[in-house]
């Protein structure tokens, strides 16, 4: 069990290069979660510093480590825009100091230069929710639209294996720079912080982490904007889920299932959250049909709750190893039969969508 005063007096002991003060003094910890063997934050600090401070978030991750009976730590380091501190200045009028001073930036979670916003959800982990996120905006990309991928997995984010990417994006311009993979633009909290590192975002800080990674990130030009961004949600319905898809402004989501009693129940709920924000379930996808949990339980689902039915996707090899090996089936086998399926369901998003 470690105290949260021994984590604050830690961080506070590691100095601030820009202020001089303690990094909790200089207000650059954020979100500090303390639980049993655990800590995490955010190390929010200007843009434009971002990447001069990536030795002091390895310093303050040293030092928490060191603490008797930490297991894990986690920090991400943010580059959240603040505005520019009034110069100091001998004799300029204030509306003069004023017009040098950079404006503060419109608070919006609406990605720039980004035309839609697809969510993928599943009301429960495991049922492939990535697997089917990631496929399906590859076959969009197939179909010449531009695409990026956001995993907002929070809890376990396995975008960077499944797409075989890893180490921090770079900073340019004040802006995340994605990686690109398969044709694919792709950003995912596990690019933010150590892949080894358990989760423990909590409410607050996850959707701050997710806002961030949305709208921080360049994922399209004025000259070339993206076509749509797949996000792929952390799986369930509760108050982390639903914070995030009221603060996302979202044009659709999908709901994954496998055919299962239990897991169809859960897609239930998943439509009901959705429902409540009034964010359009634009259908929903079998995974993992015909295996031992049975098969057709999502159609039948699907027209119990007068949403369509998109697709459904075989329990099939080709599907779990490409994830393990970073290559995605529909990527690498364009014209095989688990590509053919994503193909099918691409071209129902893109006539929902109005792509
Ligand atoms: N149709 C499929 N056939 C075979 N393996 C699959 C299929 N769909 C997913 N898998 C495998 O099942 C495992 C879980 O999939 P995935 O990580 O996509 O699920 P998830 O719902 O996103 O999980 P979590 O909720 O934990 O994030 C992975 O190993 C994946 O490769």
């Amino acid at each position: 069990m470690v105290e949260r005063t021994a984590v604050i007096a830690a961080l506070d002991a590691i100095i601030d290069p820009v202020s001089g003060q303690g990094l909790v003094a200089a207000g650059l910890v954020q979100g500090l979660v303390v639980a049993d063997d655990r800590a995490g934050f955010a190390l929010e600090v200007d843009r434009s510093q971002a990447a001069a401070y990536a030795p002091v978030r390895d310093a303050a991750e040293a030092a928490l480590k060191a603490l008797p009976g930490m297991a894990r730590v986690s920090v991400i380091l943010t580059a959240e825009a603040k505005p520019a501190a009034a110069p100091r200045t001998a004799g300029l009028s204030k509306a003069a100091v004023d017009q040098g001073r950079a404006k503060a930036r419109v608070a919006t979670d609406r990605p720039a230069h980004v035309r839609r916003v697809l969510a993928v959800a599943s009301g429960k982990g495991g049922v492939g929710k990535s697997t089917v996120a990631l496929n399906l905006a590859a076959a969009l990309a197939a179909r010449g639209l531009s695409v990026g991928i956001l995993d907002a997995d929070v809890y376990g984010p396995s975008l960077p294996t499944m797409l075989g990417i890893s180490g921090q994006p770079a900073y340019e311009d004040g802006a995340i720079v994605p990686h690109v993979a398969h044709g694919l633009k792709a950003m995912s909290v596990g690019l933010l912080t150590k892949m080894d590192d358990a989760m423990i975002w909590r409410g607050p800080m996850a959707s701050q982490a997710i806002t961030q990674m949305l709208t921080q990130t360049r994922w399209g030009t004025e000259e070339a904007p993206l076509d749509v961004l797949v996000v792929d949600l952390p799986p369930g319905t509760g108050d982390v889920q639903l914070t995030l898809i009221q603060k996302t402004p979202l044009d659709g989501a999908v709901i994954v299932s496998t055919p299962q009693e239990v897991a169809l129940a859960d897609a239930r709920r998943a439509h009901t959250l959705f429902q409540r924000v009034n964010v359009p379930t634009l259908g929903l996808i079998e995974n993992m049909s015909g295996s031992v949990f049975g098969q057709g339980g999502a159609k039948a689902e699907a027209e119990r709750l007068s949403i369509p039915f998109l697709g459904d996707m075989p329990l099939d090899a080709a599907l779990r190893e490409g994830g393990d090996a970073g290559r995605p089936p529909v990527s690498v086998d364009p014209l095989g039969d688990i590509a053919e399926r994503f193909a099918v369901i691409a071209g129902r998003i893109v006539a929902a969508l109005d792509l």
